[in-house]
């Protein structure tokens, strides 16, 4: 299926410093593509080109073939901001109903919109008494309304309560069930795990993995981490035996290369009575992440 969102060989500098640099990226419909990065890494300097705020240097930026900020392409991106800030007077349905007409959709997208994201009840107040995270709720509606074929969203869940980012990845999965394409910026990089079809990392401008994150864990081959516990008393015996690290009074914890799992745990059941309980850790997005944006290895085609 032929990409929305298409980034070819994309730099952009700000006088000496290079924010982008080389970048390639596509998304899909319906994929969901969470971009990943430390601070200054290049995310927002993304986004913006995206937009049509800013023109790179070098490479083409289109969507659905069409140029940042031509018409086409504005009303085809939705854009969720890190700081979403909205007039304090307007009532949320006034802020959804101004973003509908902008993007020439019927005032009933709005509402829906509002609906969908939990605000039917608070939809006739202003948003000068909204909490951070009906603010952050209000972004989100204006950022669904119109239908997008691209949805752009810079920390989405900062300010939303742990049920509250449930339903955002329930929503997420169902705005891309509908074929939107999403590109996410997210620091919450646990929480991505199993959200995303696709993890794109950039370090210092340079995208150094764009993958499913099970074939970054396959590229990245991190160890897995088995701890081990040990009976009352016999921490010593079982680190002797089996080696790695005690990291409290009762437990040992191993890293493992995938390989050798089979073996390490023949060897745990070896101890018997010695070991009273265990857990197997795969790699998380976190390891993975500080694997890539550490070596600046793989991935990225
Ligand atoms: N308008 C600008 N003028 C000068 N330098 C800029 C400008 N915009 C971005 N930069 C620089 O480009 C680099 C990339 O910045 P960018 O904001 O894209 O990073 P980011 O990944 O979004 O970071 P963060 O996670 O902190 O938001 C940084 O070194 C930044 O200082």
């Amino acid at each position: 299926m032929s990409a929305v969102l298409k980034l070819a060989a994309v730099s952009k500098r700000f006088q000496k410093v290079v924010a982008l640099d080389d970048v390639s990226l596509a998304v899909a419909p319906g994929e969901r593509v969470a971009l990943l990065g430390h601070n200054g890494a290049g995310k927002t300097t993304l986004f913006r080109l995206v937009l049509g705020f800013i023109r790179p240097d070098a490479g083409a930026v289109t969507i659905d073939g069409h140029a940042p900020g031509a018409n086409a392409a504005r009303i085809a991106v939705s854009y969720l901001p890190e700081n979403v800030a909205f007039p304090k007077t307007l009532t949320g349905r006034e802020i959804a109903r101004f973003y509908a007409r902008l993007k020439g959709a019927p005032k009933a997208d709005a509402d829906r919109a509002l609906e969908r994201v939990g605000l039917a009840d608070a939809m006739n107040r202003r948003v000068g008494g909204y909490s951070k995270g009906m603010r952050q709720r209000l972004g989100l509606a204006q950022a669904l309304v119109g239908r997008p074929r691209l949805m752009l969203l810079d920390e989405p869940t900062s300010g939303l309560d742990p049920i509250s980012r449930r339903d955002f990845y329930e929503l997420l999965d169902e705005v891309a069930t509908a074929g939107t394409a999403v590109l996410l910026s997210s620091h919450s990089l646990s929480e991505l795990e199993a959200r995303t079809d696709r993890v794109a990392i950039l370090r210092s401008g340079r995208l150094v993995a764009d993958a499913p994150l099970a074939q970054l864990q396959a590229d990245a081959a991190l160890p897995i981490r088995i701890r081990v516990r040990a009976r009352p008393d016999h921490v010593e015996e079982v680190s002797a035996r089996l080696g790695g690290d005690r990291i409290n009074g009762q437990s040992v914890e191993l890293l493992c290369p995938l390989p050798q799992k089979m073996d390490r745990l023949a060897a745990i059941s070896a101890l018997g009575p010695l070991v009273t309980d265990f857990d197997v850790a795969q790699p998380s997005l976190d390891d993975i992440y500080r694997h890539f944006s550490a070596t600046g290895t793989g991935g990225a085609s």
